[in-house]
């Protein structure tokens, strides 16, 4: 039993570490998760190009599919993706649903209503007798493997949602619920330094700070001000987490919104594809590397 499935990386509009509010959006470079079902009990994860790389996450996710809508099967999962990891661009959200929507695949659970909600047991949870399940449901899954394994610090449900979805999202990552959703066409520019920032390392304590500023990001970010949101969240988060507003400062006056995305290092804007030519301008100096993309409006998918 094989499935195969994709979901993209997301850059932020409101780091929800400070207030567990966040929003971010969906960017089109994809992570992709192959699933090999067996009637063993055990699941082997491998990470493309990082044999050492942590795969709990996307074994568990294998895991929490079998138990709720198989038999408990074992077998294989492997990821190739081109969201690096640990640089701020939600790699583990774009793998956890694409192993999600994978294992669903193979087990043949359709997946509906791709912003809806399914019928939920009593507890809240995923329906063990339902034989499909919304794309929220199956993302809430990849969250919830990812709070058993500890990569992420409030569950991150906006990383996961605007990967799931599509589009820019604002969500409440207590209660994993859908704040808002819409689409922007926007192109993106992401510089991303050589160091790396795994997000559950952050200074959740320093973030705590600046709860009024993150207060404000949202207000502007549910008001559909995604642009200006950022902007405010980048620099609130930068200082917050001792990253430089330098980049932000460079690209302000010419992309629509700039940046720092989760937890770090990279750098996103937002705009057209003249004003980013400028960004890139100023960009281009610094040590590291540049990722020309665009935002995603569709989510993930089964291949
Ligand atoms: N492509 C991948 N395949 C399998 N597991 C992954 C992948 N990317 C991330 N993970 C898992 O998620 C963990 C955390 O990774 P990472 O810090 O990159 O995620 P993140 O919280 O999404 O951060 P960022 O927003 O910085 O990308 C990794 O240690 C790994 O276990
Ligand atoms: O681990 C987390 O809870 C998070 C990590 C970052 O990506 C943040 O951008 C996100 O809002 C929350």
């Amino acid at each position: 039993m094989k499935g195969v499935a994709s979901a993209p990386g997301a850059g932020t509009v409101l780091n929800a570490l400070a207030t567990h509010t966040g929003s971010a959006f969906a960017i089109d470079v994809d992570t992709t998760a192959t699933v090999d079902l067996d009637s063993g009990d055990t699941v082997t994860g491998e990470i493309d190009g990082e044999p050492d790389g942590d795969t709990r996450l996307i074994e568990r996710c294998v895991d929490l599919v079998t138990e709720r809508f198989g038999d408990g099967e074992g077998g294989t999962v492997r990821t190739e993706s081109e969201v690096p990891m640990a640089a701020g661009l939600k790699s583990s959200s774009a793998a956890a649903n694409a192993s999600i929507l994978a294992t669903l695949d193979a087990l043949g659970v359709d997946v509906v209503d791709p912003t809806g909600e399914s019928e939920l047991d009593g507890d809240g949870g995923v329906d063990p007798a339902a034989d499909e399940i919304t794309s929220l449901d199956a993302c809430r899954l990849g969250v919830e493997a990812a709070r058993d394994v500890g990569v992420t610090i409030t569950g991150a449900f906006d990383d996961a949602a605007a990967s799931m979805v599509g589009g820019v999202v604002v969500t409440d990552n207590d209660t994993d619920e859908l704040l808002a959703r819409e689409t922007r066409d926007w192109e993106v520019l992401v510089w991303t330094p050589p160091e790396r920032a795994y997000s559950a390392d952050a200074d959740v304590d320093r973030c705590g700070k600046i709860t009024e500023m993150a207060d404000l990001v949202e207000e502007l970010a549910l008001d559909g001000r995604y642009g200006k949101a950022m902007t405010v969240n980048g620099l609130a988060y930068s200082a917050a987490l001792g990253f430089s507003t330098d980049p932000a400062i460079e690209a302000m006056d010419h992309a629509e919104g700039v940046s720092l995305s989760g937890t770090g290092p990279s750098v996103v804007a937002v705009g057209t594809g003249e004003s980013l030519a400028a960004v890139r301008e100023q960009w281009a100096a610094r040590d590291g590397s540049l990722l020309e993309t665009s935002t995603q409006t569709t989510g993930a998918r089964i291949q």
